[in-house]
Formats: structure tokens, sequence, C-alpha cells
């Protein structure tokens, strides 16, 4: 058994607490088997956290946070708190903890279940077998960068303005990250960006370029334009392995590479700092990519697998418990295979099941084997 370690959830808002529920119900099977042992604390975050703090996220719960061995996060945000000032609106939370922990390298795999080959909204063969790795610097960028804000300019006119800025540090660490993860895959990183219009994207590419060849010589680098990237992704996903790229756009391709594999509903990731080489330590922080479907909460139907699934990747990256997460992960491609399908995976002509009931189907396969 895996000794004991710390945990904290998050479920936040919209459907966040709806699918955590279905994640805790694995915790729950991982501790009853007695395959580990965890120390687990919960707490408000976003919406939540704004109508009973007053803010997003209190400084205890950063604090709580920075403590852990991993934070498993759900989503933030709804129409309820879309007049709090923009300040403390529920996604700066997420925000301000993602900077807090200093988890600066966001990797979103998106993979084809078999099982769903037919649910994508691109030609089956296209993406069959599918498996690409999407890192996405994730503390920096234009959702970090100074000057921002709304001014007002003589002439009464306003001007918002937000600022992409990236070092050659940030690039580095991150570019680490997707090479090492190459070195793993099948050795191929594109790395993305708008060298063509942004200076802070031509740092980005010299940057990469350098790196690659003093570090990473075994593994191959090509660069891509973000506008042609979204196109290729649509055109032909299959041609990428590893993917690296700012924090905006990897924001926005990554929802795209999820509607590749079927749903949003169904794409984890992990978000991980640098190792404290004193203590061996390294921040993670575990998040569906999704948000909060304000559309879909309160309704039961939304798809717990992407919010499982990063529950997954924090056993396999931040506790080392490769088995488990690789058991996990087979319990899902089990429930897929055997058509249990939540509304965003349906099959046209078949009955669907509740979130709770995707919970169910999941314990069922995981208790059997
Ligand atoms: N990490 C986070 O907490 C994030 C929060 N948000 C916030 O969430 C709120 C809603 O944002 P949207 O742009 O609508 O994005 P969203 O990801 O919440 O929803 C987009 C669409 O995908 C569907 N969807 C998402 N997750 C699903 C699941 N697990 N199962 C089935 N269907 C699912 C929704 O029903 C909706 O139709 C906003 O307040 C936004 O700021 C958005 C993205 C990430
Ligand atoms: C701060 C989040 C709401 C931004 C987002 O969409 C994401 O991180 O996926
Ligand atoms: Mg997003």
């Amino acid at each position: 058994m895996t000794a004991n370690k710390t945990l904290l959830l998050l479920p936040g808002d919209g459907i966040g607490p709806e699918v955590m529920t279905q994640a805790k119900r694995v915790l729950n099977w991982l501790q009853a088997s007695g395959r580990a042992s965890f120390t687990i604390a919960e707490d408000l975050v976003g919406g939540a956290s704004i109508d009973a703090n007053g803010v997003p996220v209190t400084d205890a719960t950063v604090a709580k946070a920075k403590e852990v061995d991993a934070v498993l996060f759900g989503s933030v945000g709804g129409p309820k708190w879309d007049k709090v000032p923009f300040e403390i609106r529920p996604e700066a939370g997420l925000l301000r903890l993602r900077a807090e922990l200093q988890v600066f390298a966001n990797l979103r795999p998106a993979k084809v279940f078999d099982a769903l080959a037919d649910s994508s909204s691109l030609k089956p063969e296209l993406v069959r077998g599918l498996d690409i790795m999407i890192v996405r610097e994730c503390i920096g960028g234009i959702y970090f960068g100074e000057p921002r804000g709304i001014e007002t300019l003589p002439n009464g006119e306003q001007r918002g303005i937000n600022t992409e800025v990236y070092t050659t540090h940030e690039i580095q660490r991150v570019g680490r990250v997707a090479f090492d993860l190459a070195r793993k895959r099948q050795g191929r990183v594109c790395s993305v960006e708008k060298a063509n219009v942004m200076e802070a994207g031509l740092l980005w590419r010299q940057v990469m370029t350098k790196l690659q060849a003093e570090e990473f010589p075994d593994v191959q680098l090509s660069h891509m334009y973000a506008d042609n990237c979204a196109m290729q992704l649509a055109k032909n996903p299959k041609q990428f392995d590893v993917i690296v790229t700012g924090n905006l756009f990897g924001d926005i391709l990554s929802d795209l590479a999820a509607m590749l594999t079927g749903s949003l509903g169904l794409l984890p990731s992990a978000t991980l700092g640098a190792k404290d080489e004193a203590t061996g330590r390294r921040p993670g922080f575990y998040e569906p990519i999704h948000g909060s479907a304000p559309d879909i909460a309160g309704k039961g139907v939304a798809n717990p697998l992407a919010q499982i699934l990063s529950l997954a990747m924090l056993l396999r990256y931040s506790f080392d418990m490769q088995e488990d997460a690789a058991a996990i992960e087979a319990a899902v491609e089990r429930v897929l295979a055997k058509a249990g399908r939540t509304p965003d995976i349906a099959v046209p002509g078949r009955a669907t099941i509740s979130t709770s009931e995707m919970g169910d189907a999941l314990i069922a396969e995981l208790e059997a084997i």
C-alpha cells in the first residue's frame, strides 16, 4: 500500500461538485480496497467561496493547497457571479491557485478511446488511435502579463489592455517538460506560437530551437503558427505527438483537441511545478479541462470521466501509483466499450446514463479487477 498522502479537493461550482462526487467514490474505492491511504481535505473555491467568504479563494485555502501533496480541482464560474467585480470573479481563484502553486506546465492529453471513435465530430478514421499531448504554459503569457486593465482615454473612449509576455526562463522550463515527455512517447515536439506577428512568439521559437539543439538533440522539433495548428488539428490530428504552446493558445487548442475525442467531458489535465531538490516535492494540480457547464449543471447528466481521469493523472504524476492510475483508465475504457454513455457521448437511438450511473458503472468495473 502507498504511504499516507495528503490531498485537497476543491469541487467549485456548477457541475464541479457533481463530477467531484464521482471522483470521491474512486478515492473511497482505492482506500477501501487497501490500495492506498489518503488524508483528504475539502474546501470552497470560485463562486462557492465568493458566496461564503467574499473572495474566490481565501488565503487559508491557498495555504492548504501549498501544504498538501496534490490538489484535485473541479471547475469554477457561472452566470450567478457575472456581476461580481472582475478582480474577484470565480475564475480569478483558479488563476491565483495556479500562480501561487507555481504550476507552470499544464499537461492536456487528448486520447481517443476505441469505443468513442464514432463519437468524434471528425471521421472515425481521422481520430481512431489518436494520442496527443498538449503541454500548455500555465502561469505566464497574456493571462498574467502586465500592463493589463481597462483605462479611459482623454477622449473618453475606453481601452482594454492585456499583454503577452514570456521570458527565456519561462519558455525553457515548459519546453523541458515537453521534450522530456516526447522522449517517452514518439520523440516529436511541435512548438506553437505566432512568431510571424508577435515578438513573444518569436522569442518562444528561438528559445525552443536552442533548447532542442543543446539539450534534446534526440527529439525532433517542428514549429507551427497557432492558427495553422488549429486547422491541422481538425484536418489531420494524428500528425502530432507533443504540442507545446503558451497559455492562451494552449487553452484554445486543448478545447479543440477535446472534441476530437468526442467530448469536453473526457479530457483531464495535470499541471505540474518544478521539483524542489531539497524536499523532493513537486506541486501538482489536477483538473478537467472543461468549465462549470452552467447549461447542464444540476441536471445530473455531466460526464464525470474527465474529473476521474484527472484523478488518475494525480495518482500517476504526484503519487507514483502507476498501476492504480492504469486500472482507472482501463476501467473507463471498459465502461465506454459497454456503451455506458452520458448524453454528451450518446450513441444515437440508445439510452443514456446519468452522472452517478456513470460512477456506478466505473466502480463496478474497478471492483471486478
Ligand atoms: N477550469 C475551469 O474552472 C474553467 C471554468 N470555466 C468557466 O465555466 C463557465 C462556463 O464556461 P463555458 O465556456 O460554457 O465552458 P464549459 O467547459 O463549462 O462548457 C462548454 C460546453 O461543454 C459542455 N460540457 C463541459 N463539461 C462537460 C461535461 N463534463 N459533461 C458534459 N458536457 C460538458 C457544456 O455543457 C457546454 O455545452 C464560465 O464561467 C467559464 O469561465 C471555463 C473553462 C475552464
Ligand atoms: C481560468 C480558466 C477559466 C481558463 C480556462 O479556460 C482554462 O484554464 O482551461
Ligand atoms: Mg479552457
